[in-house]
């Protein structure tokens, strides 16, 4: 365990440095700064759950070199992050996406078309839990995004691990939880479940993984 912090001491990367990534990436294109700003525009504080674009442009890359054709998301939100797995797949790829509100997911279902990607998109409304072990049996996936509710990760992990060919990436959002994982002051359900996660990752045996300080942390698991 890291000698504990208090997460409102530290910034997890210093202001500058957050702007100055954000400047020397491949730009958004117009549709995703649309997106991001109709979403600001509808929710408000809300939109802070969207992935940055960063990291949406890391998971359009992370995508491309795995060759993945099929991906599963597990939370689509208003759909910046499943654009940017979809837009890494081939043209007959396949993105299973999971969420449970259909007033978010009607914004993605308008971006999804917009940018062309609608026909590779699955979205299943149902708690992921529920979409994930109805699938069937089978090494089937190539790539995952888990960035739902931060007490179900650890069954999105077994889920998706389980479905996953060997070679295939999961990629694990705010595994930091602002911070707070390293905090002990932090004794929620979703703190103790993501501590117990972020620390049964580096043991698992079935897996390599490696946590990148990008944001508020992704953790990628790459199947044995
Ligand atoms: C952090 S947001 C996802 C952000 C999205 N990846 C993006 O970049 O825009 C979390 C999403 O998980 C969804 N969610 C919460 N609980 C869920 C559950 N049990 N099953 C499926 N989705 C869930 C929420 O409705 C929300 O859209």
């Amino acid at each position: 365990m890291p000698p504990s912090i208090s997460a409102e001491s530290i910034d997890i990367v210093h202001p500058a440095i957050s702007e100055y990534v954000l400047a020397h990436c491949t730009p958004a294109d117009d549709l995703l700064i649309e997106l991001a700003a109709e979403t600001r525009a509808a929710l408000g504080d809300t939109a802070r759950m969207q992935v940055s674009h960063d990291e949406g442009a890391l998971l359009t890359m992370l995508v491309r070199l795995t060759g993945a054709r099929r991906a599963i998301e597990v939370g689509v939100f208003t759909g910046y992050s499943s654009i940017c797995i979809a837009r890494g797949l081939p043209e007959d790829g396949y993105l299973l996406a999971c969420d449970v509100s259909t007033e978010w997911t009607s914004i993605a279902e308008r971006y999804w078309e917009r940018a062309g990607v609608a026909g590779r998109i699955d979205l299943r409304i149902a708690p992921a839990a529920e979409t994930l072990r109805a699938l069937p049996a089978g090494e089937d996936y190539d790539f995952a995004f888990i960035d739902a509710d931060k007490a179900g990760y650890p069954v999105y992990y077994e889920e998706v691990l389980a479905r996953l060919r060997p070679g295939g990436l999961i990629a694990l959002d705010n595994v930091f939880l602002g911070a707070r994982v390293l905090d002990p002051a932090f004794q929620e359900e979703h703190h103790l479940t993501m501590r117990a996660l972020n620390d049964k990752l580096v043991h698992d045996t079935r897996v390599e993984s490696v946590m990148l300080s990008i944001r508020d942390g992704l953790t990628l698991v790459r199947k044995r």
